[in-house]
């Protein structure tokens, strides 16, 4: 078996992502000797301590990075600044600092400031997730086959970031680098504007007189069962994935709302041709994923 990559390896936050994240490192034993994992309540500690997934709980987070030589952040991303206040004064020299969140431009702009000049920060986003969260939600296989983006910072040190990408690696997903911008830019499309309409369609549906409302919970058929899979995703993850992509959601969510109104207009002045191109497109896209994905 290869060395482990870090001895001390510190979780804040025990998740959905961050639970994973200490599965894959028990079931292989490469990734780290030791797993510290620290959570903010009582009760997701006591559970991590019952699931037997890390080496090591500590309630406070000061203590729980003293001496780890990779920390990575697993909390929701409005988050990261009273975190990285308490941790910064207690990271050790030479530590890589990473995370997981959904919004990249934030990380930097709330991790960068405070990075001790002796510890390397690699932002990570595994493009692998569910709508469950907590402790027993996480399980080893989340991370296989799927991406891994990292964005690190300009001047991050290589050899940092190859640990961090190794590590990815280790835990079964394909590892890409890009800039904060653009990752916020395309996540904005792939992943941020679709929950935020399945948020919506849900509301909207919940809005119905009564009556109605029943009848679509009754019938819902796959179209909005699909949506309503998304909409039951973490409320705290959520509401901070917009406020802290705010831009480029408001960017896609402006597009895609120009464009649902031009498919609107088509549909009262019975324009076929518009409507029938605008499905074509959609059922073009999912083939093209569904073979990238056989080939
Ligand atoms: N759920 C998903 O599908 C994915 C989530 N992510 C990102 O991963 C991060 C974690 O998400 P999940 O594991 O799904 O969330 P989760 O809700 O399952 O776990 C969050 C953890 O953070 C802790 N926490 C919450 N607020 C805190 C605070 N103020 N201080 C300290 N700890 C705090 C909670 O106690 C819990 O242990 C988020 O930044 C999210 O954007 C990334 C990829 C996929
Ligand atoms: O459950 C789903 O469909 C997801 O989209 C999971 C997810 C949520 C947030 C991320 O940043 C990445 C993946």
């Amino acid at each position: 078996m290869a060395e482990p990559l870090f001895e001390r390896l510190c979780l804040i936050g025990v998740g959905l992502i961050g639970s994973s994240i200490a599965r894959v490192a028990r079931a292989r034993g490469d990734i780290a000797r030791a797993v510290v994992a620290n959570a903010k309540t009582p009760a997701t500690l006591q559970r991590v301590r019952e699931l037997g997934i890390a080496d090591e709980v500590e309630a406070d987070p000061a203590r729980a990075v003293r001496g780890a030589d990779g920390v990575i952040l697993c909390v929701p991303v409005g988050a990261y600044a009273p975190v990285m206040e308490a941790i910064a004064p207690h990271l050790a020299p030479g530590c890589v600092l990473s995370d997981v969140g959904s919004t990249k431009g934030s990380v930097l702009r709330d991790l960068l400031p405070l990075t001790p000049s002796t510890v390397q920060l690699v932002p990570a986003h595994p493009l692998a997730g569910t709508e469950h969260s907590g402790p027993d939600a996480g399980f080893a296989e989340l991370f296989q086959g799927r991406y891994c983006i990292l964005t690190p910072p300009p001047g991050a040190d290589p050899v940092a970031v190859e640990r961090i990408a190794e590590l990815w690696r280790r835990c079964g997903s394909m590892v890409e680098t890009m800039d904060a911008a653009t990752h916020d830019k395309v996540l904005a499309i792939v992943s941020h504007l679709p929950h935020l309409i399945a948020f919506t369609i849900c509301g909207t549906a919940d809005d119905l007189a009564q009556e109605t409302r029943e009848a679509v919970l009754k019938y819902a058929a796959s179209g909005f069962r699909d949506f309503t899979r998304i909409a039951a995703s973490d409320v705290d993850m959520w509401r901070d994935i917009f406020l802290n992509n705010r831009e480029a959601v408001l960017e896609m969510l402006a597009r895609f709302t120009e464009d649902a109104q031009a498919l609107g207009r088509a549909i009262r002045w019975g324009q076929a041709a518009f409507i029938e191109d605008r499905i074509a497109r959609g059922r073009k896209i999912r083939r093209g994923l569904i073979e990238r994905k056989q080939a």
